[in-house]
């Protein structure tokens, strides 16, 4: 018999392989799913927003110290683009805060970024370039390394971080090489200082972009397969029905459901029926295409959502899967056992007025007449189709 130990451990180190975090997720944001960078664009949205209009009133709260420490017109000039300074946060805060994608948050982000640099470059420029930091310069001197440290709150990738960065290096270098002060031994210890802050910056930013990861994971992947879990499935399947509504274009509905599994636990316990659970669903993840939804809807039952994909075309997919399931060998970690599954496809097709529940519940009593009509098949039921077989025992999403 198979160890009870032996499938909790494979569980956990499951649930770690599900929520561990790779190099490319933290590197850039093309390694994230779409659904992660709506949710990761809507944080940063908030968080842009907030910074911009905080920044813009303690930028114009110094004004009256340009009017009061700097000699005339110099002051009057660097208030003047104080308050042009923010303006321009203030527009980057109302635009930012109506955009979705993460594509415009992370354009806000790099507006902002290059605002604030902009701002630094022009206060040198009217205060002649300074050589050193004392007295009321320090003020305007260390700005860049103001400007780096807003940036913690930001969860951002590697990349975005080098890049924010880099607009503040290069501009702080400019100012530097204009004020004959670019690497001088004097500047050594504020080069130490800034790398020192801009390293502790881009840590703080990774830990909150793998923070909001890891519980983005929990929250919306099944811990035994690592596919969506009922409710990220539904979420995602909802938007997808709305689209293609919208656009127009048909959509399709698989329900899963492998047959006899219960047999499997009986037989070679509930470890043996989690690989099986595992491997199909990483079999099932290396068949179908990028927009295709794929996840656990609960026990042993999974929901394929096919968005451009009309009753035909579903299926014909539907029959070639049971196909290549009825092909497959599920590894269940006793000796060197494969079980062969079969399984019974349910099958709907988006009509004007249905939702998803609509669509899943003739899906899954197509499910039942497959059950009934002795497994290992597919059917399809149109709207209004009657079928007076066994009737479903589960509730209905
Ligand atoms: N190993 C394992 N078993 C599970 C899990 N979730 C549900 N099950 C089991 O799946 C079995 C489902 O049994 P049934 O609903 O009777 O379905 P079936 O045996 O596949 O029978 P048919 O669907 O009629 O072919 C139950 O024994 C559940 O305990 C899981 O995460 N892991």
């Amino acid at each position: 018999m198979t160890n009870p130990n032996k499938g909790m451990q494979d569980n956990q180190e499951q649930l770690f392989k599900t929520l561990k975090l790779y190099i490319p997720d933290l590197w850039s944001a093309k390694a994230h799913s779409a659904s992660f960078q709506n949710t990761r664009s809507g944080y940063l949205r908030d968080r842009i927003s907030m910074l911009a209009i905080v920044w813009g009133i303690l930028i114009v709260l110094w004004v009256p110290f340009d009017l009061l420490f700097l000699s005339g017109s110099l002051g009057i000039e660097i208030a003047i683009s104080r308050v042009a300074l923010a303006a321009y946060l203030f527009t980057i805060a109302k635009y930012n805060s109506r955009q979705t994608s993460l594509k415009k948050a992370q354009w806000c982000m790099t507006l902002m970024v290059i605002g604030l640099n902009l701002f630094y470059l022009y206060s040198m420029q009217v205060l002649d370039f300074p050589n050193g930091n004392s007295g009321i310069e320090c003020g305007y001197t260390l700005l860049p390394i103001l400007h780096v440290a807003i940036l913690t709150i930001l969860p951002v990738t590697i990349k975005e971080s080098l890049g924010l960065l880099f607009i503040t290096a290069v501009t702080q270098l400019f100012v530097e090489f204009q004020a004959d002060r670019l690497l001088t031994p004097e500047n050594l210890a504020d080069y130490w200082l800034q790398n020192v802050l801009a390293m502790m910056v881009i840590w703080s930013q990774l830990s909150k972009l793998y923070m909001l990861m890891r519980l983005y994971r929990q929250a919306t992947l099944d811990p035994l397969t690592g596919i969506y879990n009922r409710r990220m499935l539904l979420q995602l399947a909802n938007k997808s029905i709305s689209h293609c509504e919208n656009k127009g274009q048909p959509f399709s509905v698989l329900i899963f459901d492998i047959d006899k599994f219960k047999r499997i636990n009986d037989t070679w316990g509930h470890g043996a029926g989690d690989k099986v659970l595992r491997g199909f669903a990483d079999f099932m993840q290396s068949k179908i295409r990028k927009t295709d939804l794929f996840g656990r809807y609960g026990g042993e039952e999974f929901i394929l959502c096919l968005p451009r994909c009309n009753s035909d075309m579903a299926e014909k997919i539907a029959e070639r899967m049971l196909c290549y399931i009825r092909q497959l060998e599920l590894p269940i970690g006793y000796a060197d056992t494969k079980l062969q599954i079969t399984t019974c496809i349910g099958i709907s097709t988006y009509s004007s007025g249905d939702t998803l529940s609509s669509m899943i519940e003739r899906a899954d009593r197509a499910l039942y007449e497959c059950k009934d009509s002795g497994r290992d098949c597919s059917r399809f039921h149109p709207v209004g189709f009657q079928y007076h077989g066994n009737e479903r025992r589960k509730a209905i999403a």
